[in-house]
């Protein structure tokens, strides 16, 4: 669905970051880029979403090449929230979901009914009735992550990125946004694309892990699959046990860095 070819990025001329990048995303899939601070998960999830221009490679949304689309029709497909979101101070909750459907509408066009369905579509499926006319701002932080999510679903879109959407939320409300975003993705079928620090989330909510380090992608593939012992200590510097709960749900324990 989302393929990067031979990707090279970098913040400044002289330095590439990321060099030779190649992944593929799979559709319907939840796929969990996670690393170090610094290794670039935020990095590869702008270039992946069409923020982050690459120097050189190939992105493709499907068959089309970003290069060849316009800002409005990524945006009709690719909703991003990112890890800090400015909001107007005076916005109520609806008014911001709304906004989702701006890449939707004509030059000066009103809304019509179908952007109000979906808007409805948004506010009921992140549970946000009874925020609707509350400002935005006096909304905690668990709540105010379900709004933003809310805007991005408004846009209806095949893929939603999101840049470590449990930050700053106590363990209930990082469980809570875990299982709306599990839930959106097994029943709209949206392909989601996240950024996380936690790595036993990281393995129970995804289909797909990237493991970045350095500006370099790791290992990448499921979770069972790729997640042990020497790959966490050579990537993290931690020591730890690798195990498996009796559902066969397999979990990280750390217990001291090397
Ligand atoms: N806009 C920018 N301009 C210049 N350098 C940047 C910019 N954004 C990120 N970097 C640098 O790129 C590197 C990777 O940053 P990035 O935010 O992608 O890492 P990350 O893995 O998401 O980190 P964290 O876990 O701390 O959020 C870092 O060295 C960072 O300082």
């Amino acid at each position: 669905m989302i393929s990067a070819k031979n990707i090279e990025f970098s913040y400044c001329s002289h330095k590439e970051f990321i060099k030779n990048l190649n992944l593929e995303i799979k559709p319907g899939e939840i796929t969990t880029i996670i690393g170090p601070n610094g290794s670039g998960k935020s990095t590869l999830l702008n270039i992946l979403c069409g923020i982050n221009k690459p120097k050189s490679g190939e992105l493709y949304l499907y068959r089309d090449s970003y290069k060849n689309l316009k800002y409005k029709d990524i945006a009709k497909k690719i909703a991003t929230v990112h890890q800090q979101n400015a909001v107007p101070e005076d916005i109520s909750v609806e008014e911001l979901i709304a906004y989702g459907r701006i890449p939707h509408r004509k030059y000066f066009q009103k809304t019509n009914t179908d952007d109000k369905e979906i808007v409805e579509w948004a506010i009921e499926s992140t549970n946000l009735h009874k925020y609707r006319n509350k400002k935005v701002m006096e909304l905690s932080g668990g709540e105010r992550q379900r709004v933003f999510i809310s805007m991005a679903l408004a846009q209806k879109p095949e893929v939603l990125f999101l840049d470590e959407p449990t930050t700053y939320l106590d363990i209930f409300h990082q469980i809570e946004i875990l299982e709306l975003v599990s839930k959106l993705n097994k029943e709209n079928n949206i392909t989601v694309v996240m950024v996380l620090h936690d790595i036993n989330q990281a393995i129970k909510y995804s289909h797909n892990i990237v493991i970045m380090k350095n500006g370099k992608l790791i290992k990448e593939g499921i979770p069972e699959q790729i997640i042990n012992i020497n790959l966490l200590k050579e990537v993290y510097k931690v020591e730890g046990i690798v195990n498996a709960t009796e559902d066969d749900e397999m979990y990280f324990i750390p217990t001291k860095v090397c």
